[in-house]
């Protein structure tokens, strides 16, 4: 129960405005579950989601850790953190430095290791987009110029609502397809996309099953 409370790991299916195509949710609606996780004593977050390969070198199938974000919706009014003035979560004008926390990453290199799965798992950058459609070819090469590794529509902004309230984070981003960078390749497939889910499902459990059971009791944030 202790670990079950220090440390969750979650896929924000039904909780996340970016998973809930039909009607996207306020941003103060993202935070609500993270915040009842702090009351709760959560100490770690775990976020997973299936993304688009941006880096030419990743391949369908590869798990990223991911290292940092960019939130195109935060980068303008859609910042998770808008409209909160009451500081008993987090200070108001919060700086973000380290959101993935670097202990983490560090055990999940260890556990890949043991598992047998260097060859599959990558590290990288993600990069969030509204969504629901997927993007033109030309916003792929714009997102992969950025810097991003990987693109999806979740994950950055309750991670940036975790961070802010003194949750440390993990996240690993699977990479369902491969982004296409020019105009004669065929277009994302949804299909395709929960197909490679299913089929790497096991290995990315194996990776977050063997994290959790080695996890430091206390909330020894690396920033
Ligand atoms: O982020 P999760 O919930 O894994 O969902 C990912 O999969 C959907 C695309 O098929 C997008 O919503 C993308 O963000
Ligand atoms: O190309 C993508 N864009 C956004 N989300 C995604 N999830 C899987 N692939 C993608």
């Amino acid at each position: 129960m202790h670990r079950l409370i220090n440390s969750i790991s979650l896929h924000f299916k039904k909780v996340s405005s970016f998973s809930v195509k039909d009607k996207p949710l306020p941003f103060p609606q993202v935070a609500m579950p993270v915040h009842v996780f702090k009351m709760l004593g959560v100490e770690t977050l775990f976020v997973t989601n299936a993304a688009g390969g941006l880096n030419s070198s990743y391949t369908i199938g590869d798990i990223m850790i991911v290292k940092d974000h960019i939130s195109m919706p935060g980068l303008t009014t859609d910042n998770p953190l808008t409209g909160f003035t009451n500081e008993r979560f987090g200070e108001q004008l919060p700086a973000l430095p380290e959101l993935y926390d670097s202990g983490l990453r560090e055990l999940a290199w260890s556990v890949v290791g043991e598992l047998g799965l260097q060859k599959m798992v990558r590290e990288g950058t993600l990069v969030q987009v509204g969504g629901p459609s997927f993007d033109t070819v030309s916003v792929f090469n714009m997102l992969r110029r950025l810097g991003a590794d990987c693109v999806g529509m979740s994950s950055a902004p309750e991670v940036t609502v975790a961070r802010h309230c003194g949750i440390r984070v993990f996240g690993l981003s699977l990479v369902t397809d491969m982004a296409p960078m020019e105009s004669d390749l065929p277009p994302t497939n949804h299909q395709e996309i929960l197909q490679t889910a299913e089929v790497r499902a096991r290995d990315v459990q194996k990776l977050v099953c063997e994290m959790i059971k080695r996890l430091p009791n206390n909330n020894t944030s690396s920033t």
